[in-house]
C-alpha cells in the first residue's frame, strides 16, 4: 500500500467514526429535547442537511489537496526532465545554438563554445551568419531554409569560420520547434566538427594515390591524369607524350647494397627528375624503378625525344647516397597522343613496347615507339603464356652440343642447350624465346629445369661408361642474380648425385660485369660447392681486367662473334690471340665457340686455345644422338 493509499484510507476512516458520532449524538439530543416525533423528524432532516453540507465541504477541500499533491509531482518532474536535459546539452560533444525564430542567438552550450573558440557573450544576440566561411553560395542557403520550410529539418555538411578564422567543416542537423499554436518558437542547430575526419579522409586519399617512398603520384593517380589530358588534348586538339623510364639494372644495387639503399636511390632518383620538369608535367612513380611521365602540348616525336634525353641526361652525374656515390643509368620508352594511341592505357602499353625496345638496344637510351612494337608486344605477350604452360606440359627439351679437346680432337665436355617442342609451330630457336623468358622471369625456372636434366643425363652417362669431363649449362643473368642460386644448385647436385667438378655454370660476360661485386661474391659461393665457372661470350663485354682477375672462374669462352672471322680477318685474330693470351696468363682454359670450318679449329688449335664448340665438331642434338667417337682432324 502507498503512502497516498494510506492517507486516502485514514481520511475516510476519519470520516466514518465522525459521522457515526455525530449521528449517534445528534439523535441522542434530538431525541432528549423533543417529544414530539414530529420536530424530531424535522430537526434530523435539517441535521442530514447540515451534515451533507458538510460532507461538501470536505470533499471540496480534499479535492484541493489532491489536486495540489498532483500539481506538485508534476512541477518535480518537470523540474527533474529540465535539469537532466541541462546537464545533457552542457556535457554533449555536439555543439547546440538556440535561435528565436527572428534568427537571434539565445542559446549556446560548452561544447559550442570549444568548437567555434566563442564565448556565450560574443554571440547572444547575434545571427548564425557571424559563422559564414564563404564557401557556399546562396543557393546552398536557400535549399537549407527551403527545407525547414517543408520538412521543419535540415542536415548537412557546412563549412564555418571559427573565431580564429579558420574554416572548417562540420555535420549540422538543424530542427524547427514550434509552440501549442504551431508557431516557430526557435531553431536549434546541434553541430560537429568533423575536421578530424576529413583530414583522415584526405589522408587515406593521399596515400591511395601517391607512392609512399618518393611522394610522386602512382600509377592510380597518374593513370587518372593520364585520361584527364587526354581528353583535354582531344578538345583542344593538342597532343601528348607519355615517357616510361626504367633503371638499368636497379635490382643489383638491392640485391647487393640492401633494401634501404635501393630505397634512398629511388628517392634520389625522384628528387632530380622532379627537378627537370615544369609544373605542367606529370611525374609519377609506377612501382620498382620504373618512372612515367605525362607531357601535355607535346606532339612532336622531336619534342618528346629532347625530354628523354634530359631524362638520360639527369643521371650521368653519381647520386650521392647518405655515404656513397652511386651510379644508374636509364632506359626511356616514348608514346604520343594522338599518333600512336588514343586511350591512356593504350599510351602506357605502347611506351612499354617502346622501352623494351631501349633496353633490347643495349639499355641507357631512349626509344620511339613504332607500330611493329606492337605486334612484337602481342606476340612476346604470347609466347611467355604459351612457355609457362610449355613448362607444365613439359614441351621443353635439352640438346646437347659436343665440346672438343682441340689438342686430340676428342670430345671431352658438353654444353646444355634448351629447345622447345611447340605442339604446332615444331622447334622453336631459344634465339626466341630466351629473351622473353628473361624478361618474364621464367627464365629462372628454366634455367633450373635445364641443369637438373643435364645433371642427371650426365650421371646416366657416367654410369654408361662414358668418359666425359664435364656438363656446362647457361645461367641467365637474372638467375646468376638471385642468392637462391646456390641452394638451387646444391640441391640438384645432391638429388642427381653428380660429382660437382663435373658440372660447369657459364655466365655471360655481360652480367658479370653488370655489377662484378655481386657476381664476386655469387662466385665464389658457387665455388665453395666445388662446381666450374665459365665465362661465356667473352670479348662482348667491357670487363675490367682487374676484376677480371678477382673472379674465381675456370674458362674463358670466346665468343663465336670473333671466331667467325678466323683466321683471315685480322682484328679478329688479334682479339681472339689476345683473349687466350690473357686467360691463361691468368691461368684459366679456354674455349672458342661457333666454329663452323676447319681453319678456325686449325688457327684456334696453332694459338694454344685448349677447346673448341661449333657446327664443325657437332651441332647441338638430343643426347641419344651423341657421337661420342667423332673426332675430325684438324691438320
Ligand atoms: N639461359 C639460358 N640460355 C640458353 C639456354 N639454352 C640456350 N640458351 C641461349 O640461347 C641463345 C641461343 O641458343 P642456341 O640457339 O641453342 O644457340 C647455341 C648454339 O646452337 C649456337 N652455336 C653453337 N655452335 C655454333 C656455330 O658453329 N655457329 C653458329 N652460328 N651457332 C652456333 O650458339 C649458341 C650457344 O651459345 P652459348 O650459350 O653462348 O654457348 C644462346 O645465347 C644461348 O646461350 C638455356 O638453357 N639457358
Amino acid at each position: 500500500m502507498t503512502v497516498y493509499h494510506r492517507s486516502a484510507m485514514r481520511g475516510a476512516l476519519l470520516y466514518l467514526v465522525l459521522s457515526v458520532v455525530w449521528l449517534q449524538l445528534v439523535g441522542y439530543l434530538l431525541s432528549s429535547f423533543f417529544d414530539q416525533s414530529a420536530d424530531q423528524l424535522r430537526w434530523q432532516l435539517i441535521n442530514g442537511y447540515a451534515w451533507v453540507l458538510v460532507s461538501a465541504g470536505l470533499v471540496f477541500l480534499a479535492g484541493v489537496r489532491i489536486s495540489r499533491l498532483f500539481g506538485k509531482g508534476e512541477h518535480r518532474a518537470d523540474g527533474e526532465r529540465l535539469r537532466q536535459a541541462a546537464a545533457v546539452f552542457d556535457c554533449t560533444r555536439e555543439g547546440v545554438l538556440v535561435t528565436d525564430p527572428n534568427g537571434l542567438i539565445v542559446h549556446v552550450n560548452r561544447a559550442f563554445m570549444t568548437i567555434t573558440g566563442y564565448a556565450r557573450d560574443e554571440v547572444l544576440g547575434r545571427r548564425p551568419n557571424l559563422f559564414k566561411s564563404g564557401r557556399h553560395g546562396a543557393d546552398f542557403y536557400q535549399e537549407m531554409f527551403a527545407s525547414l520550410g517543408s520538412r521543419g529539418e535540415w542536415s548537412g555538411e557546412i563549412w564555418n569560420r571559427r573565431k580564429s578564422g579558420e574554416i572548417y567543416p562540420q555535420w549540422q542537423t538543424i530542427r524547427v520547434v514550434r509552440d501549442d499554436n504551431g508557431q516557430v518558437s526557435h531553431y536549434v542547430a546541434v553541430f560537429s566538427d568533423i575536421s578530424a575526419i576529413k583530414d583522415s579522409e584526405h589522408e587515406l586519399a593521399y596515400l591511395a594515390h601517391h607512392d609512399p617512398l618518393t611522394g610522386l603520384p602512382n600509377r592510380l593517380l597518374f593513370s587518372d591524369r593520364a585520361e584527364q589530358a587526354l581528353a583535354s588534348s582531344q578538345l583542344h586538339k593538342r597532343g601528348c607524350a607519355l615517357l616510361l623510364v626504367d633503371l638499368d639494372h636497379f635490382k643489383n644495387i638491392n640485391d647487393s647494397l640492401g633494401h634501404h639503399v635501393g630505397d634512398q636511390l629511388l628517392k634520389s632518383v625522384a628528387e632530380r627528375f622532379r627537378g627537370l620538369f615544369a609544373p605542367g608535367v606529370t611525374l609519377a612513380r609506377l612501382g620498382g624503378d620504373e618512372f612515367a611521365v605525362l607531357v601535355e602540348n607535346c606532339s612532336q616525336p622531336a619534342q618528346a625525344a629532347v625530354l628523354a634525353q634530359r631524362i638520360i641526361d639527369a643521371l650521368k652525374e653519381p647520386l650521392r647516397l647518405e655515404n656513397q656515390l652511386l651510379f644508374i643509368n636509364a632506359s626511356v620508352g616514348i608514346s604520343l597522343f594522338p599518333g600512336d594511341a588514343l586511350s591512356a592505357g593504350q599510351l602506357l602499353r605502347n611506351a612499354d613496347s617502346a622501352l623494351f625496345k631501349a633496353k633490347s638496344a643495349g639499355r641507357d637510351g631512349y626509344a620511339l615507339y613504332t607500330e611493329e612494337l606492337t605486334a612484337h608486344a602481342q606476340q612476346r605477350v604470347e609466347i611467355a603464356f604459351e612457355l609457362r604452360r610449355a613448362l607444365q606440359q613439359q614441351e621443353l627439351r635439352v640438346h646437347y652440343q659436343p665440346v672438343h679437346d682441340l689438342a686430340t680432337s676428342r670430345l671431352i665436355g658438353v654444353e646444355a642447350l634448351v629447345r622447345w617442342e611447340h605442339p604446332e609451330r615444331g622447334l622453336v630457336s631459344p634465339a626466341e624465346f630466351i629473351p622473353i623468358a628473361e624478361r618474364t622471369g621464367l627464365i629462372a625456372q628454366i634455367d633450373a629445369w635445364v641443369m637438373e636434366q643435364a645433371c642427371r643425363q650426365m650421371r646416366q652417362w657416367q654410369e654408361a661408361g662414358v668418359a666425359l669431363s664435364f656438363v656446362a649449362v647457361n645461367v641467365s643473368s637474372r638467375l646468376f642474380a638471385r642468392r637462391e642460386l646456390y641452394e638451387q644448385v646444391a640441391r640438384v647436385l645432391h638429388v642427381s648425385g653428380l660429382d660437382p667438378a663435373c658440372l660447369e655454370l657459364e655466365v655471360t660476360e655481360s652480367a658479370v660485369m653488370d655489377d662484378p661485386e655481386v657476381a664476386l661474391e655469387q662466385m665464389h659461393r658457387l665455388r665453395e660447392l666445388g662446381v666450374r665457372l665459365a665465362i661465356d661470350d667473352f670479348g662482348t663485354g667491357y670487363s675490367s681486367l682487374l676484376r677480371l682477375k678477382r673472379l674465381p672462374v675456370q674458362k674463358l669462352k670466346i665468343d663465336q662473334g670473333f671466331v667467325a672471322g678466323l683466321p683471315w680477318d685480322e682484328d679478329d685474330a688479334a682479339i681472339v690471340q689476345v683473349i687466350i693470351a690473357l686467360a691463361r696468363s691468368m691461368g684459366m682454359q679456354v674455349q672458342a665457340e661457333g666454329i663452323e670450318q676447319r681453319e678456325q679449329a686449325a688457327f684456334l688449335l696453332e694459338h694454344a686455345c685448349g677447346m673448341g664448340q661449333g657446327y664443325w665438331f657437332g651441332r647441338p642434338v638430343a643426347a641419344h644422338q651423341l657421337d661420342w667417337d667423332r673426332a675430325p682432324a684438324i691438320n
